[in-house]
C-alpha cells in the first residue's frame, strides 16, 4: 500500500491545507495592517464651522475631514447642519444682543457633535452678506454692533473663534464657485492609480447664487476678463484660474419683489394697488415706512411712513414678466457688448452652471425638473401665476404664506435674470438647479472655510499620505492569490482519488 492508500491520508492534506488557507489569509492581513500602519500615521478627524449669516436667516455649517489627508480633494464633507431661529442678524437692529442669543442653540448643538479633545482646535467664522451689507450703507455703527454681538456670543463657546465680519459680494460668488467644483473634484482629482490629474477645463463649473438681498454669478470665461473689477485670479492645487464674479446688490428676490412693490406703489399712488404676481383672492397690506426701509428702494417725496398700501394680487402673469423686465435695465449696456444689466461688465456665459439657493427652492417648489426645456418651464410658471390664493392654500397648506404669494414673482424675476439678464437663451440646458452634491450644500460657506483654513494649497500635492491605490491594490492581489492557491490545493486533493492509481 502507498502512502496516498492509507485511508488517513486525505482528512490529513484537508487538514494541511486549510490551516494553510488559514496562515497565509492571516499572514496578508496581518502585512496589510502593518504597512498601512506605517504609511498612515494616526489622526483624528477635524472639524471647521462656518455661520452663513444671510439676509433673511442665519445657519450653521459644521464640516468635518481626515487629518491626515487635508490636502486632498472630496474630503472635507458637511457633518451637519443647523438653521437658526428667526430671521437674519440684520433685523437685530433694536436689540442687538438678541441677534448673539439667536446662535445659541446651534452652538450647543455643536458643541454636543465636536468631541471634547477636538474643540478648542475647531475654527469657527462668522460670514454676513447683503444683509448687513445694506445695514452697513445705512448706519455702520448699527452693524459693526450687531458683529460684537455675535462675536461676544460665540467666543463664549470652548471653540477656536476666528471672526465674524460682512465679506465682500465678490467673494461670497467667489466661494461659491470654489465649493462647487471642490465638490466636483473639478480642480485636481486623485486618479485610482496613484496620480493627480487636471480634470478636462470643460469640468469646471459656474456658479449662481440667488440670495434674498443680492444675486452672484461666477464662472471661468472664454477669454481674458477685460473688467479687472470683476475678475479674480486663483491658484488651486497648482492651476491657474481667472474667475469673473459679480455680486448684484439689491438684486437679491426679496430685494427685487420690494422694488416691484415700490414701483407699483408710486405709478399709482393709492391705498388700493392691483398686483401682477400675486394671486388673484390674495391681499397684502404694508406700511409705507416698511416698504421704502431699505437702501434699494427711494422713498417718494412726500412720503408719511404711517400710511398703508394695500397690494391686491391680480394674477396676471404676462404683466408681472413685464414689470421683472423693467427691473433688469439694459440700456445702460447698450455701449459695450459683454454686457450683464445695469451697465455691469460680463463676458459671455461659459459652460455649465449650477444655480442654488432661492433659484432651487423657486423651481424645486414648481416640480421643474434640472434640465427641462425653456418652453416647459415658461408654462408651468404661467400656470401656476393664474392659480387662485384659495386653489394655492388648498393645494399647498404647509407652505408658508409668504413664500407661497412669491413663488410666482420669484419664478418671473429668475427667468428675467437669466434670459435677460445674463443671457442664457441659446445656453439653458447648461443650467442645473441644485442644493446639494453628496450631502454636502452648495453655497458661499464651504469654499470660505476652506480657503481661511488653507484646505486648499496653492500648489499641486506631491507626496500623498495614507495608503495608495497602487499598494492597496498590491495588498489586495495577495490576499487574493493567495485564498485563489489554496483553493485550489483543496480542490485537487477533493478530486484526485490516489486508489485509482493503484
Ligand atoms: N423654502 C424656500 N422657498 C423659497 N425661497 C426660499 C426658501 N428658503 C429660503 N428661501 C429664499 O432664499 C433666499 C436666501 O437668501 P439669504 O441667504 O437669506 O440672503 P443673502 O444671501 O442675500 O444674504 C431668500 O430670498 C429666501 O426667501
Ligand atoms: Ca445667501
Amino acid at each position: 500500500m502507498t502512502i496516498m492508500g492509507n485511508p488517513h491520508i486525505k482528512p490529513l492534506l484537508f487538514g494541511i491545507a486549510l490551516v494553510a488557507v488559514a496562515c497565509m489569509t492571516i499572514i496578508a492581513l496581518v502585512l496589510s495592517l502593518v504597512t498601512r500602519q506605517t504609511v498612515d500615521p494616526p489622526y483624528l478627524t477635524q472639524y471647521g464651522m462656518v455661520f452663513d449669516a444671510g439676509s433673511t436667516h442665519t445657519s450653521l455649517f459644521l464640516y468635518q475631514w481626515p487629518g491626515n489627508k487635508e490636502n486632498n480633494t472630496g474630503v472635507v464633507s458637511q457633518k451637519l447642519t443647523c438653521d437658526v431661529k428667526g430671521d437674519g442678524i440684520s433685523s437685530y437692529v433694536t436689540n442687538p444682543p438678541g441677534a448673539g442669543q439667536s446662535l445659541r442653540e446651534c452652538l450647543d448643538v455643536a458643541l454636543a457633535t465636536v468631541p471634547d479633545s477636538q474643540r478648542r482646535m475647531t475654527p469657527v467664522y462668522l460670514g454676513a452678506t447683503a444683509g448687513m451689507r445694506l445695514l452697513s450703507l445705512q448706519n455702520q455703527t448699527q452693524a459693526d454692533i450687531i458683529l460684537a454681538e455675535v462675536a461676544k456670543t460665540i467666543q463664549s463657546y470652548p471653540f477656536d473663534f476666528r471672526g465674524a465680519r460682512i465679506i465682500s459680494g465678490m467673494e461670497e460668488g467667489a466661494y461659491g464657485w470654489i465649493t462647487i467644483n471642490y465638490l466636483l473634484e473639478g480642480f485636481i482629482k486623485y486618479t485610482f492609480d496613484g496620480k493627480w490629474i487636471h480634470p478636462k477645463a470643460g469640468r469646471i463649473l459656474g456658479a449662481m447664487d440667488l440670495g434674498g438681498a443680492s444675486t452672484q454669478i461666477s464662472f471661468t470665461p472664454k477669454y481674458p476678463v477685460e473688467d479687472p473689477n470683476t475678475a479674480i485670479d486663483l491658484q488651486l492645487y497648482g492651476f491657474k484660474f481667472e474667475l469673473y464674479t459679480h455680486s448684484y446688490l439689491c438684486y437679491g428676490k426679496d430685494q427685487a419683489l420690494k422694488r416691484i412693490q415700490a414701483r407699483l406703489q408710486i405709478a399709482s399712488p393709492s391705498t388700493v394697488v392691483f398686483h401682477p404676481c400675486y394671486p388673484s383672492g390674495y391681499n397684502l397690506t404694508v406700511a409705507l415706512g416698511n416698504l421704502y426701509d431699505s437702501p434699494c428702494v427711494s422713498k417718494p417725496v412726500p412720503f408719511d411712513p404711517s400710511l398703508t398700501v394695500t397690494f391686491m394680487g391680480s394674477g396676471n402673469s404676462q404683466e408681472c414678466s413685464s414689470e421683472m423686465n423693467k427691473l433688469v435695465n439694459l440700456s445702460n449696456c447698450a455701449l459695450f457688448p459683454d454686457c450683464g444689466f445695469n451697465g455691469v461688465y460680463q463676458p459671455p456665459v461659459n459652460g455649465e452652471f449650477y444655480a442654488f439657493s432661492a433659484y432651487f427652492y423657486t423651481f424645486d417648489f414648481l416640480g421643474l425638473a434640472p434640465r427641462t426645456p425653456l418652453p416647459q418651464v415658461l408654462s408651468t410658471i404661467d400656470s401656476f401665476c393664474s392659480k387662485s390664493w384659495d386653489t394655492l392654500q388648498s393645494q399647498y397648506p404647509k407652505v408658508k404664506e409668504k413664500y407661497l404669494r412669491d413663488y410666482c414673482a420669484s419664478a418671473h424675476y429668475i427667468m428675467t435674470i437669466l434670459l435677460k439678464g445674463y443671457k442664457f437663451n441659446a445656453t439653458w440646458d447648461q443650467i442645473y438647479f441644485v442644493k446639494q452634491v453628496a450631502d454636502n450644500d452648495i453655497g458661499w460657506t464651504l469654499g470660505y472655510m476652506l480657503n481661511l483654513t488653507n484646505l486648499i494649497p496653492s500648489e499641486r500635492p506631491l507626496a500623498v499620505t495614507g495608503v495608495q491605490h497602487s499598494q492597496w491594490a498590491a495588498e489586495v492581489f495577495f490576499i487574493v492569490f493567495a485564498l485563489f492557491l489554496s483553493l485550489l490545493i483543496l480542490i485537487v486533493l477533493c478530486i484526485w482519488n490516489p486508489d485509482s492509481q493503484t
